[in-house]
């Protein structure tokens, strides 16, 4: 007797053969027609429309659905199969929907339905659809062939629960170098804020591998599918915390049919703003200052420069300054080109202070000089002696000159760089205002400026100190936009990027307990929260890891808790079991060899990536140096690396950050590496969250307080 799963099989090999079948006869007829290369408006649109026919057919071609659930709407006669795939197919002529497209208010339902017997709805653009729910299924169809059948849910069968059996399958599967899309296990609360409303600033505070870069662009796809009338691709951008991760990221969006995504980090879009007029200080010094180990640490409080930068109080402060530009800016002085020509400063001042009172900065400047050039050529046409025009012509233009040189124009380097002049405070700058500013900040941001380099707290000033000065013109703003790691950028950041952002249109993501950057970053959402209006933002929590074994997450919960009194959140595991964490105790002279030995170890069995993480840049130096000579292929990770090539990588733990592998040797977790600090605890945590299938944590003397204590079945010690 044929088995359920049997019939299952068959049910679905039918389905998948029809079709194949109609994906292939409407390709053929489109291929068939000739691409239209005439100047014809509809013609070309019409054209246009055969061309993304052809490319979703051809990517359904290879797989075209992943899910189905038989779902029994009210007020029907029956329950009907929705296949969901990664892009719609309706048969031809009928329209009948054949695949729908994840990202349709319909597929919803697969994704959001946990289970149960209750009746379910989801929000179709005529109002709420009530239903309930048959069959949810899995299907996993490569390069044409079914290969799997899974019924996560069968309301026939035993269980009334959605069981995680095919995620446990995708997740055990090994990664390569990039990131990869989820669509056919996106999960309920992940979907939520996938399908979150547009115009919010949405907050993700969500665990070390809970998806939230996968969900962010998700999202994005999503964003364009529903709001295409709305928003453009090119009008979206991503903000990450380095080149690298973006390399990491980047296979996602194009997976997902999406193109021309502006992608970059703050840094490099805030130079390219300002005309390049100045360069970033070396990435990798600041990391080696703020990374120190041992008695060198430095102290991190609200009076390091990032955080006293990014404060709104610096902002508030920056206005005040241009206030007192903007009050004095106007020379006190009337402008009389020649004997018997005058242009009182009060009118000059009403032109500045009334007419062009909604011009920024320098554009009125710029227009109330250009007015007085006018006045002065009408003055002009009232002499009629040629000898006296030409002599008042010339002189007018040299005190024209001189005049525009009293009313000082910036850019918003020059200006900044006045701020924080050591020896004499701008003349427009008040005592007061000025005496606000920290001598050491002063001094700090001076010695850099006369190098013409700056730090990334400082862009957002210059950045802001820009829309004063010249405006923010429409290409400059964004119909939506993402930032990964947010927990590193600052209040200042996010309340620049409002301005450049319509409708408060946000997906900010990151994680607290990894907030290694604390010399820049948050220590709170509410910090962002603040910035936005009431009832404009909101706030998703994401403690589901998917990334890592239980065991690795037990083991970085523990990490978390042995130097934070009270964590933000612990994440919770899927129910996927590895092998324990290994704590290993290993003499400095036989590290090399013994590194190698694991690895390759690691590589025959589970592991296609493998990450050795160390504390500092130095020590990746040294190790990478060293398993090179012993004939392995290794890449090191630097900070301003550009691309990520995967196999073996070494990395400073800090460097990590959103990446991930098959399996992690953290090197060095004795006391001076990791103490039972916040700060380390938070940068061990990302060093372990980064392993997928295996940990291990290497130490030569004493090991870490971080871990000494750790005891349960999810750690073996050797
Ligand atoms: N629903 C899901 N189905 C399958 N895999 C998933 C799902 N959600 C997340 N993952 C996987 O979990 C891993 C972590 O995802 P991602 O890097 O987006 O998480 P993150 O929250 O940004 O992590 P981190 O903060 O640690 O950098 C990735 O391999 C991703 O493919």
């Amino acid at each position: 007797m044929e088995t359920s799963v049997q019939t299952a099989y068959k049910e679905e090999m039918q389905r998948l053969e029809e079709t194949f079948s109609e994906i292939d006869r409407q390709l053929t007829v489109l291929r068939d027609i000739p691409p239209y290369t005439g100047t014809d408006h509809t013609e070309q649109v019409l054209d246009s429309i055969r061309e993304t026919r052809r490319h979703n057919l051809a990517v359904a071609q290879v797989e075209p659905y992943f899910g189905r659930l038989d779902f029994h709407e009210t007020g029907q006669k029956e329950p009907s199969p929705l296949y969901i795939g990664k892009v719609g197919v309706e048969k031809d002529p009928s329209l009948e929907l054949m695949v729908i497209d994840w990202r349709a208010p319909v597929a919803s339902l697969f994704y959001s339905y946990t289970g149960g017997t209750s009746p379910v709805e989801y929000d179709s653009p005529d109002g709420l659809v009530e239903g309930l729910v048959y069959l949810k299924r899995n299907l996993v169809i490569r390069k044409q062939i079914l290969q799997r059948v899974v019924d996560t849910f069968n309301r026939e069968g035993d269980s009334m629960a959605v069981t995680d059996e095919f995620l446990l399958y995708r997740l055990g599967e090994n990664k390569d170098n990039k990131l990869r899309d989820i669509v056919s296990t996106i999960q309920s609360e992940q979907d939520a804020i996938i399908r979150a409303v547009k115009n919010s600033a949405l907050i993700i505070q969500g665990v070390a591998g809970s998806g939230k870069t996968t969900v962010a662009l998700h999202r994005l796809a999503y964003l364009l599918y529903q709001y295409r009338d709305q928003v453009k691709a090119e009008r979206m951008i991503i903000f990450a915390p380095n080149r690298m991760f973006l390399d990491y990221i980047s296979g996602v969006l194009p997976e997902l049919g999406v193109g021309h995504i502006q992608q970059t980090t703050f840094s490099d879009w805030a130079l390219d703003l300002l005309d390049n007029e100045m360069k970033l200080a070396d990435p990798a010094e600041r990391l080696r200052f703020w990374f120190q180990t041992g008695s060198s640490r430095p102290h991190m409080d609200d009076n390091a420069p990032g955080r006293w930068k990014g404060s709104i109080r610096f902002m508030h402060w920056l206005d005040q300054a241009l206030e007192q530009y903007e009050a004095t800016a106007v020379p006190q002085a009337d402008f009389s080109p020649w004997d018997g020509a005058k242009l009182s400063k009060q009118t000059i001042q009403q032109w500045h202070d009334v007419e062009n009172k909604h011009e920024p900065l320098m554009k009125r400047r710029e227009r109330v000089i250009a007015r007085i050039k006018r006045w002065m050529e009408m003055e002009l046409d009232k002499v009629w002696e040629v000898h006296l025009k030409k002599d008042y012509k010339k002189k007018g233009s040299a005190k024209l000159r001189d005049y525009s040189k009293l009313w000082t124009g910036y850019t918003p380097f020059s200006f900044y760089k006045e701020l924080f002049k050591s020896a004499s405070r701008p003349s427009f700058l008040s005592e007061q205002l000025y005496s606000e500013l920290p001598g050491e900040l002063i001094a700090s941001t001076e010695a850099y400026m006369k190098k013409k380099l700056v730090q990334p707290e400082d862009m957002a000033p210059l950045l802001y100190i820009r829309s004063k000065f010249h405006g923010i013109h429409g290409d400059l703003t964004f119909d939506h936009t993402v930032i990964d790691e947010a927990q590193d950028f600052s209040p200042f950041q996010i309340a620049l990027l409002s301005q450049h952002t319509r409708n408060q249109s946000f997906t900010i993501l990151g994680d607290l307990s990894q907030g290694i950057h604390d010399y820049q970053g948050i220590r709170n959402w509410k910090e962002f929260t603040d910035l936005f209006e009431d009832g404009k933002t909101a706030y998703f929590q994401l403690n589901r890891s998917y990334r890592s074994t239980m065991e690795i997450i037990y083991f970085a919960n523990e990490v978390l808790k042995n130097g934070i009194k009270e964590p933000a959140t612990l994440a919770v595991p899927v129910f996927r079991s590895g092998d324990p964490v290994q704590i290993v105790q290993m003499n400095e002279a036989e590290l090399i060899s013994s590194l190698k030995a694991a690895i390759e170890q690691l590589q025959s069995g589970v592991a296609s990536t493998v990450a050795v993480l160390a504390r500092t840049e130095a020590r990746c130096e040294a190790l990478y140096k060293q398993l090179s000579v012993h004939g392995m292929q290794v890449n090191l990770i630097a900070a301003g690396q550009q691309h990520y090539k995967g196999g073996i990588s070494i990395v400073p733990s800090f460097m990590a950050k959103g990446l991930e592998f098959d399996a992690v040797i953290v090197a060095d977790v004795d006391a001076n590496n990791y103490a039972a600090t916040e700060q380390d605890a938070k940068l061990l945590y990302v060093g372990c969250t980064r392993a997928l299938h295996s940990l291990q944590l290497w130490y030569e003397n004493t090991p870490s307080p971080l871990i000494a204590s750790i005891e349960g079945d999810f750690v073996s010690r050797k």
